[in-house]
């Protein structure tokens, strides 16, 4: 059987949480019955272009964007992200910083903004809820992207320095799939928009492994749709 590659960007940030919750995905992936052949995983951490190269799908984790961004220039990563996301069209998700990294735009960044790889047509407002002192968790609908057995109970959404879709480009195919209901208006914490997915908040920081489980069922998918085209 094939192995599928799934990288974490590893600069920064909380790859090793991501690692950890993949390998419970997989578990609980490879343990339930599914309507799509579950392939063996192998789940990398991602710092150099060829390891890069080796991955079919990839997590931007959260952390600091800023860092990320300059790190991965000096490492030379930028560009071969740039065309893993948006040429290649490889599955990728970013949590928090890595939504950041993925959105076309980002306002209340540092002077002379801050290079993104882009792949969601979003704007994003960085650091929407203040400092790391002002973190908190909230409960998440997702039933947009969790199926009726596993949507049974809200997602308990982890919020540090989170940023927020401020602005998104629905002609494009940006798709809300969650929204923070705050306490005086509703922040968009959860999009997708073809091969890429971003969330806000950390499920990496949670015990709650069904979004990479929904995750990894559709990179599997992505595959095989690829494979058959
Ligand atoms: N927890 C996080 O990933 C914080 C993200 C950070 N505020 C940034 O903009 O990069």
């Amino acid at each position: 059987m094939t192995t599928t590659t799934v990288g974490v960007l590893a600069i920064q940030g909380g790859v090793i949480e991501h690692i950890s919750l993949l390998h419970r995905a997989s578990e609980y992936l490879h343990s339930h019955s599914s309507p799509i052949k579950i392939p063996n995983f192998r789940f990398i951490q991602v710092r150099t272009v060829l390891q890069l190269s080796e991955c079919d799908a990839l997590i931007i984790p959260g952390g600091e964007s800023t860092t990320m961004s300059i790190v991965a220039q000096r490492l030379g990563l930028l560009e071969p992200l740039r065309q893993f996301v948006k040429v290649d069209h490889k599955p990728v998700w970013g949590t928090c910083a890595g939504l950041v990294m993925l959105a076309s735009a980002a306002s209340a960044t540092k002077q002379g903004g801050q290079e993104l790889i882009g792949g969601l047509d979003v704007k994003v407002l960085r650091n929407r809820y203040g400092t790391q002192i002002q973190s908190f968790v909230a409960d998440l609908d997702l039933s947009k992207i969790l199926g009726e057995e596993e949507n049974q109970k809200p997602f308990r959404g982890v919020f540090i320095r989170a940023p927020v879709v401020e602005e998104l480009d629905q002609e494009k195919g940006v798709e809300v799939v969650g929204v923070y209901k705050g306490k005086e208006k509703e922040d968009i914490v959860a999009v997708k928009q073809g091969n890429v997915f971003g969330t806000s908040f950390h499920p990496e920081l949670t015990e709650d492994v069904r979004i990479h489980v929904w995750w990894l069922r559709r990179v599997v998918e992505a595959l095989k749709e690829k494979e058959s085209t």
